[in-house]
């Protein structure tokens, strides 16, 4: 709840005075070395060739200045003893309130030509203070830009605890960007890491810089410093006092000064008029680190007496800091390296804006996609009675629409925030999908760190729950998807039977959103929604389609094969999924019109084709706002150097008696050498250990064949030295279902594949499921994982699926299981 607020408060703060923050950086980086950038750009002027002979005492050269200026009124002096330093006079001419500072050869007292440059840093100064806004230094201006100091240091602050890492030790999460980082990872990166690098200089300028936005600050710095004489100390510019009209006698002050200090040499002596006719007198002492390290003297013009002295030496740190404030603003008081740092801070103040925005604009876009589907969705039915739940852990609304998608998907699904996930809840749940985002470093969104502290517990006994996790994340961090991945273990601790392995959704990867959308189809989600994520489809030609079990008790299996028209794309991996998007079965297309009365529409005839049927309850209207068909996705057999993609499709009936929309088109629909819109989709959840010494255990059901199959002629075709292949299959009968047999038998006899193990459920004898014959093999399944084999399963998630994982792990032991499927070799392709 802190970290929301704070957070809320630090976006709201970026998008209203990160502007302001952003001007008031760079003019104030430009000022930071305003004199070296004068002196630098006006040689002859602010700087000046040494002449040998001696600099004149300052009273002779305010007289010379006099006489070379225009009627007016000298308020500031500023002496040097570098001989190539100009002398600086700054002087009000007669009518205006504005001073102008012009320079003086100290040699000879020669008027200079004006500087360039200054008046552009005039501007630059008053855009720093108040932007420039009309009013000056009491305008609003002052208070936008107080606003912004105060704002700069919440940013500061509330960055530091919103970016606290796990490991605070570790220099590297401080210091360093992941230069492999892209897109908002990196806007993030930036805005974090040089954020942490910048921390304390912005905590100096503001902390400073609000001195001279606010009374009450500067009069609680100074009590908390023990300071008792208030002093408006304004930076560099003269104040209002030394616009006071009073003569002042500049000859009588300056001896004044130079008694009272017994002819001391200082680096530099700066006297100002101030207060009627009083002169202020600031002596640098010889190699200070900045301007304050002075000894200062308040000397009366008309009679040369001392109106009060400050030694340097005498002053308490509390008001070295109260006189230095200006120097601290500007890094000097602690060295050039200070200046440097408060300068690249400065500049870098737009780098936080910029990547601020840029965060900003895409959390709305995600928050923006949510709330389209929030305006899209029938309201599901309420948590408290829902028997199969969709919980989400969101920061920025992804993984909330996900979860709001699949409780639509789902038949009497309700949403609900992982932090409603009580005991009460889960013990009356049946089935869970949580949709759940990692942060900060592989911690839960805020919403959820409630729920994650009370999963340091084991949970009650889950063993009622079935359960799947799509964890979100981003695999530029190091702990990719690690709170879904916690989620997953935590309710399989507690006893739930998983229906799928954890779904990993990198970024936005809609590849990985569309194989949780098909996991669903297979739990009896729906099947008639669009695709939650597009893909871009190319065409590919229907060149072989053969039946593989002719005359079997079960549905036919057939052999497909698709060639691209563009062979760019035969790049996959053993392991690989094609999608297809089908095309409507023309009978069902013909029967919906009829049923409409629009038999004779030809045009929406061809439509339909490719759109979703809408149903009666979607109403008439529903003709007009035609959704397309959702793709399906099949398991590849073959490898890419065939040049084609091989599948093993069953045909299966939908509930309106039509062959299945998938399977329909592949089996049936589509016109053999026709074209079939596909693409692949890598599923590197299946894909097999790299190296081909390691053993496979192999177990599949049916067209769960073709995963596997892939992996067997991956490992012939690369041939050479490979490990041991045993596989488990299993069907319904020999005679009819063995599926590709022959093909097996070649491979066995290159030495590929090792050993099958079938399970002929109709058969009579043997064993009847390949689970059954999973359980038959301990010995060889467990010599198998002990010298080193990976298992792959791919075939029905009903049934099969949970019937193998509980074989297996009573043959190796949940734990060994566990760390099999966390270290990539227990990998599942179920459907
Ligand atoms: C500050 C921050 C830290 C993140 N840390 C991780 C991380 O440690 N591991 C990871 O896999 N993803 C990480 N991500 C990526 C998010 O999990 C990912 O963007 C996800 O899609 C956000 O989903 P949501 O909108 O539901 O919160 C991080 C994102 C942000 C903004």
């Amino acid at each position: 709840m802190t970290r929301t607020i704070l957070f809320q408060i630090h976006w709201f703060l970026g998008i209203t005075a990160g502007l302001v923050l952003a001007v008031m950086g760079v003019t104030g980086g430009l000022m930071s070395f305003e004199p070296e950038i004068l002196a630098a750009i006006n040689p002859g002027i602010v700087t000046v060739a040494p002449r040998g002979a001696p600099p004149l005492p300052a009273p002779a050269l305010i007289d010379r200045a006099r006489a070379q200026l225009p009627p007016g009124r000298i308020v500031r002096v500023i002496v040097s003893r570098d001989p190539t330093r100009a002398t600086a006079i700054s002087y009000t001419p007669e009518g205006s309130k504005e001073p102008q500072r012009r320079y003086l050869d100290p040699a000879t007292g020669r008027l200079l030509a004006p500087a360039r440059g200054s008046g552009v840093f005039a501007v630059v100064e008053d855009l720093h203070r108040w932007l420039a806004l009309p009013g000056h230094g009491n305008g609003w201006g002052r208070q936008v830009t107080g606003f912004a100091c105060l704002s700069l240091l919440y940013f500061a602050l509330s960055g530091l605890y919103l970016r606290w890492p796990r490991r605070p030790l570790d220099w590297r999460s401080w210091l360093v960007i992941d230069g492999r980082m892209t897109g908002r990872n990196f806007y993030r990166a930036l805005h974090a890491v040089v954020g942490g690098w910048v921390l304390v200089f912005y905590l100096v300028s503001a902390g400073t810089g609000l001195w001279w936005s606010y009374g009450w600050y500067r009069d609680g710095v100074q009590h908390l410093l023990a300071i008792e004489s208030p002093r408006h100390d304004s930076p560099g510019k003269p104040g209002k006092a030394d616009r006071d009209e009073t003569p002042v006698d500049w000859a009588r002050a300056w001896t004044g000064f130079t008694t009272a200090t017994g002819g001391r040499a200082y680096d530099s002596v700066t006297a100002s008029a101030r207060d009627g006719t009083a002169v202020q007198f600031r002596a640098k002492l010889p190699n200070a680190r900045h301007d304050r390290v002075s000894d200062e003297l308040s000397i009366d013009s008309r009679t040369g007496a001392v109106l009060s002295k400050a030694r340097y030496a005498d002053r308490p740190i509390g008001a070295d800091i109260v006189t230095s404030v200006y120097e601290i603003h500007r890094g000097a008081y602690f060295g050039i390296i200070g200046r440097v740092g408060i300068m690249l801070a400065s500049l870098a103040m737009p780098l936080f804006t910029v990547t601020g925005v840029l965060l900003y604009l895409g959390r709305r876009r995600r928050k923006a996609a949510l709330a389209q589907v929030m305006a899209d969705a029938p309201a599901t039915g309420g948590a408290a009675n829902a028997t199969t739940l969709v919980a989400y852990a969101s920061q920025t609304g992804a993984a909330e629409r996900i979860a709001r998608l699949t409780a639509r998907a789902l038949p009497d699904a309700a949403a609900l925030p992982l932090a409603a996930l009580d005991a009460g809840t889960l013990a009356r749940a049946r089935c869970l999908f949580v949709v759940a985002s990692t942060y900060g470093e592989g911690e839960p969104p805020d919403a959820a760190r409630a729920f994650a502290r009370r999963m340091a517990q084991a949970p009650d006994d889950l063993s009622h729950l079935r359960y799947a996790v799509l964890a979100l994340g981003d695999s530029e961090y190091a702990d990719f998807c690690a709170f879904g991945h916690r989620v997953d273990r935590w309710l399989h601790a507690g006893g739930a039977t998983r229906l799928y392995d954890p779904v990993e959704m990198d970024g936005e990867d809609a590849d990985a959103q569309r194989q949780w959308q098909q996991q669903l189809a297979g739990l009896g989600a729906r099947t008639d929604q669009p695709d939650w994520a597009p893909a871009p489809m190319t065409a590919w030609r229907l060149v072989e389609r053969r039946l593989l079990n002719p005359g079997s008790q079960g549905d036919g299996a057939w052999h497909v094969a698709l060639a691209p028209t563009d062979p760019a794309v035969l790049d996959w991996q053993a392991g690989d999924i094609v999608e297809i998007l089908p095309e409507q079965d023309p009978a069902r297309v013909d029967a919906f019109l009829a049923r409409v009365g629009r038999a004779s529409d030809d045009a929406l005839r061809a439509t339909l084709m490719t759109c979703i049927l809408p149903t009666e309850a979607d109403g008439a209207s529903a003709l007009d706002a035609l959704k397309p068909l959702p793709h399906r996705e099949y398991s590849i057999a073959s490898i890419a150097s065939a040049g084609q993609v091989e599948l093993i499709v069953r045909q299966c009936r939908a509930a309106d008696g039509f062959a299945g929309l998938g399977s329909g088109w592949l089996t049936q629909g589509a016109p053999l050498d026709g074209v079939v819109r596909a693409r692949i989709r890598r599923n590197p959840a299946f894909h097999a250990p790299a190296d081909p010494a390691t053993p496979l255990i192999l177990i599949g059901n049916g067209t769960g064949l073709a995963g596997l199959m892939a992996h067997l002629r991956a490992r012939a075709a690369v041939g050479g030295a490979h490990g041991p292949a045993t596989l488990f299959f299993g069907e319904r009968h020999p005679a009819q279902d063995d599926f590709l047999s022959v093909e097996r038998a070649a491979l066995a006899a290159d030495g590929v594949l090792t050993r099958t193990i079938p399970a002929w459920s109709r058969l009579g004898h043997g064993p009847r499921y390949v689970q059954d014959a999973v359980a038959g093999q301990a010995d060889l399944v467990r010599e198998a994982v002990a010298a080193g084999a990976a298992i792959l399963v791919c075939g029905s998630v009903t049934g099969m699926a949970p019937g193998v994982h509980a074989a297996l792990a009573a043959i190796l032991g949940d734990a060994v299981l566990e760390t099999m499927l966390a270290n990539g070799r227990y990998r599942r392709d179920i459907y």
